[in-house]
């Protein structure tokens, strides 16, 4: 059921003030209003996530993973009316929003078996050595704890992934954080379902009411009053740049300044390597097309940028890639706002002197839809001016022809930093992509040879992250087992009587961690 909501802990009320989300196929405004939290409703859910964070950090690790377990049952016990609410208001079609809520599921549950383990907690222990000379040492026993309550403000691109139960409050949840979210208002029907379900999942699991709450809305003021609420104590954001440094910015002036982790803009650069181009310049194009075009483009994870060395394989390259667009059906964007944004860039890029339009997609049929763009640019003309290397977020994408490989090492170098760059090379272009890799990996979060940027596997070993503006913490990721560490500070005990000791790091370990003593590892080789 949607009603208009805001959940704070257990219960559920009404604002005065309602906003409406809208088809943006149609245009047409979707039932019902939705509520307008204020800056009081942002204070009781707060208040409340500070009451439930140290009942909810001391949960035993089964008892959390089961909370997170529940959470994905509740969620798939929605049914087709959280896939039916999801595309109405995104536009995105029914197979990309039923794939989206496996990911969301399965991430809840590889968690859960992440808190089951026990790794995050990094149980570490130094015995004491009294007898050392000249100096004892204490006993020490260092864990990881969370750091409390959690602001998340879900992403309108996936609107179940990234969103309400999306990697920023499934990695909270995991670390022992309450969570508080601030709902995107592009779809506040699909939040709500899903905020609901998290509702019931903590109350079915005995978690402390305050452990999430739900807060719709559509002002910044909200995001606002959220971040700078003294009792968050870190942020997940997904959006953005503009977005995201506000709320940077917010964090900062606190009396009390917290992380925020916000990710923002990147153009992902795929780098062509001269003997891939040479023998499959034709299925490198058609591959390019596909994961340049998929959801109307609208991933973080889209490829912005293609950089290549001139010559007849790029001319083959880039004449299939603008055949392939040219076919490629317009699409509906999430939002007219993110419409008119994609519109603006492709306009800019379109009139400016330097760059010249390859190929636009099928003209557009309906309201708000994106009509694909494939631009190109020499390595000069790209170096001379940054506005060419800005996201535009959709379907655009400039390819960039460079003399030779010391030219593409010069683009490369003068990216901002990025999410992901592609290499698509063949065994003759090793030599070569050598000599690129530390410049890559000095750019971006994750490096990928011969496949495309979209389409983020969620494992342990993923970084979907980056320097800036790819986010605003390059140390760190939102995507995979790793995001947890996001949420979780070290704390070191010294010389504590054993009754003291938290059970990661007592001496029975009760929970048969494996732990590190003395810098061995338990269980490994010594
Ligand atoms: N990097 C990405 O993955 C990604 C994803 C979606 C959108 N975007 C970009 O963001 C643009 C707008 O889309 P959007 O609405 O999803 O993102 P957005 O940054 O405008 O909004 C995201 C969330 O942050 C809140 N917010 C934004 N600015 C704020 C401020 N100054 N103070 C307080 N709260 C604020 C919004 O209310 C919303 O809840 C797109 O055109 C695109 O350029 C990027
Ligand atoms: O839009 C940001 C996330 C992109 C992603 O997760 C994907 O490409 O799968």
């Amino acid at each position: 059921m949607i009603n208009g909501a805001m959940l704070i802990g257990d219960t559920e009320r009404q604002a005065a003030s309602r906003f409406q989300s809208h088809d943006p196929a149609t245009g047409a405004a979707l039932e019902p209003g939705f509520s307008s939290a204020t800056a009081e409703d942002v204070a009781e859910a707060c208040a409340l996530a500070a009451a439930a964070a140290p009942g909810y950090a001391a949960s035993d690790p089964e008892s959390r993973a089961v909370f997170l377990e529940a959470i994905a049952s509740a969620i798939e016990a929605v049914g087709d009316d959280l896939i039916l609410r999801a595309m109405q208001e995104s536009g995105l079609p029914r197979a990309r929003l039923e794939g989206e809520r496996g990911r969301t599921t399965g991430q809840l549950r590889l968690f859960a078996s992440v808190v089951r383990q026990g790794d995050w907690l990094d149980a570490t222990i130094d015995p004491a050595m009294p007898d050392r000379a000249p100096l004892p040492r204490p006993d020490l026993r260092r864990m990881n704890l969370p750091v409390g309550p959690v602001a998340v403000f879900g992403a309108s691109n996936f609107p179940l992934a990234f969103s309400v139960a999306g990697g920023d409050t499934a990695s909270a949840l995991a670390a022992g954080c309450p969570v508080v979210v601030k709902g995107h208002p592009a779809h506040p029907g699909t939040g709500e379902l899903v905020a609901r379900a998290i509702q019931s999942a903590v109350t079915q699991c005995g978690m402390p009411a305050g452990t999430f709450s739900y807060l719709p809305g559509e002002t910044n003021a909200l995001g606002a009053a959220l971040v700078g609420d003294p009792r968050i104590k870190a942020v997940g954001f997904t959006g953005s740049r503009g977005g995201g440094l506000a709320l940077v910015r917010i964090a900062a002036e606190r009396a009390e300044p917290i992380p925020v982790y916000a990710e923002m803009s990147s153009i992902n650069p795929v780098i062509l390597m001269p003997a891939a181009l040479a023998a499959r310049g034709t299925a490198l194009a058609e591959g390019f097309v596909q994961s340049l075009t998929m959801g109307a483009g609208q991933f973080c994870t889209n490829p912005g940028l293609v950089i290549a060395v001139g010559g007849e394989a790029l001319d083959g390259f880039v004449a299939a890639a603008g055949e392939a667009l040219a076919r490629s059906a317009p699409a509906t964007m999430l939002s007219p706002g993110i419409h008119a944004s994609f519109e603006q860039g492709v306009a800019l890029l379109a009139q400016h002197d330097s760059v010249e339009t390859v190929a636009r997609g099928l003209p557009c049929t309906g309201e708000n839809q994106a009509v694909g763009a494939l631009f190109q640019t020499s390595a000069a003309q790209f170096l001379a001016d940054a506005a060419l290397g800005h996201e535009v977020f959709g379907s655009s994408s400039v390819i960039v022809r460079c003399a030779d490989l010391a030219d593409v090492v010069r683009v490369v170098a003068s990216l901002e930093g990025q999410l992901t760059a592609t290499l698509q090379l063949d065994q003759a272009d090793i030599a070569d992509a050598r000599r690129l890799l530390p410049v890559l990996a000095d750019r971006v979060g994750r490096v990928l040879a011969n496949g495309w940027p979209t389409g983020v596997e969620v494992a342990h070993a993923m970084v979907h992250g980056g320097p800036f503006p790819a986010t605003s913490d390059g140390r760190t990721t939102s995507v995979g087992t790793l995001a947890i560490h996001r949420f979780l500070r070290p704390v070191a005990f010294q010389n504590l009587p054993p009754e003291l000791l938290p059970n990661a790091i007592a001496e029975t370990n009760p929970w048969g961690l494996a732990r590190r003593i003395d810098g061995i590892r338990e269980g490994s080789p010594r």
